[in-house]
């Protein structure tokens, strides 16, 4: 009856993956056969997954499905707490391979986690620490990134005449949309973002929100989600996951409105547990 820990013969069945396919948003990153060990614990099987360029991706899912998991298998965070296996192919590379400079890639492939995490240091040496250990020294070349990057954040306005404030004093979604700032300063092409709003209050989450959508503009973002409406509102496409299986993954008009697999509605219908 029961494959894996507690994913029904059913939903495996009705399982439902449509990937995205459109011209003019092409895919850049996928996985495939990628399967995440904690120790001899089996995490995530099969999160075979293709993300569209310029696009938001939301992961959603109960606690514990492996949405942290799969995301974080996807810059590699998980390398020295799990056993990764299988492809992460990044632009026609695989990153998944031994040999592939972490480093570099994270800079192409950038995160912002749950808990806004700036340094102990100014709002402009937040945004330039990174620069500087990259070359960018003039300070012509790093006040102009810095300001773009704040820019982009939607945070310039409210902090361009303190920049030399520290970091630690901005109110939570500010300290956010920094780390947003920050991970955007080295001009990465893809953005994880795993449960960005989840200690932010709701107008601070609205102004995230608002940020995202204009962000997709420059990045592909995949972010986790614990908030549907946050998913339905910000996302082209959805993936949904139970027990450590996509079970659903399509575009999020489909997932929200006609899911094909029953678990999958009875989790966006609020139905669920
Ligand atoms: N560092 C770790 N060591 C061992 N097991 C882990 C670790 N991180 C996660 N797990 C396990 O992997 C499974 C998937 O966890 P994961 O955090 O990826 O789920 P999630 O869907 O992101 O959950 P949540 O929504 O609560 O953040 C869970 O059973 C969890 O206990």
């Amino acid at each position: 009856m029961f494959v894996n820990n507690d994913v029904s013969k059913q939903d495996m069945e009705e399982r439902h993956i449509v990937q995205p396919h459109d011209p003019d948003h092409p895919v850049v990153l996928s996985t495939e056969d990628l399967h995440v060990y904690y120790g001899k614990s089996e995490a995530l099987y099969e999160g075979d997954l293709k993300f569209a360029q310029n696009q938001i991706t939301a992961l959603i899912g109960p606690s514990g499905s492996g949405k942290s998991t799969f995301l974080r298998s996807l810059n590699r965070m998980n390398d020295r707490i799990a056993t990764v296996t299988g492809k992460i192919m990044y632009r026609g590379v695989d990153v998944n391979q031994p040999d592939v400079d972490v480093y570099e890639m994270r800079r192409r492939i950038g995160m912002v986690f749950q808990r806004p995490n700036p340094f102990a240091k100014s709002i402009y040496d937040n945004i330039a620490f990174a620069l500087r250990l990259r070359g960018v020294t003039a300070k012509k070349d790093l006040d102009e990134k810095v300001e773009r990057s704040l820019r982009q954040a939607a945070l310039w306005d409210q902090v361009k005449d303190e920049l030399t404030k520290s970091a630690l004093a901005l109110s939570g979604g500010q300290a956010q949309r920094l780390c947003i700032a920050r991970a955007i300063a080295l001009r990465p092409d893809i953005l994880l973002l795993d449960e960005p709003a989840s200690a932010l209050d709701p107008v601070s989450t609205s102004q995230l929100e608002d940020t995202l959508l204009k962000l997709k503009e420059h990045y592909t973002i995949i972010i986790v989600t614990h908030n549907m409406q946050q998913a339905a509102r910000i996302s082209e496409y959805t993936a949904f996951f139970n027990q450590g299986r996509v079970l659903e993954y399509d575009t999020t008009s489909h997932i929200f409105t006609n899911p094909r697999v029953q678990v999958t509605s009875d989790y966006v219908s609020g139905n669920f547990g």
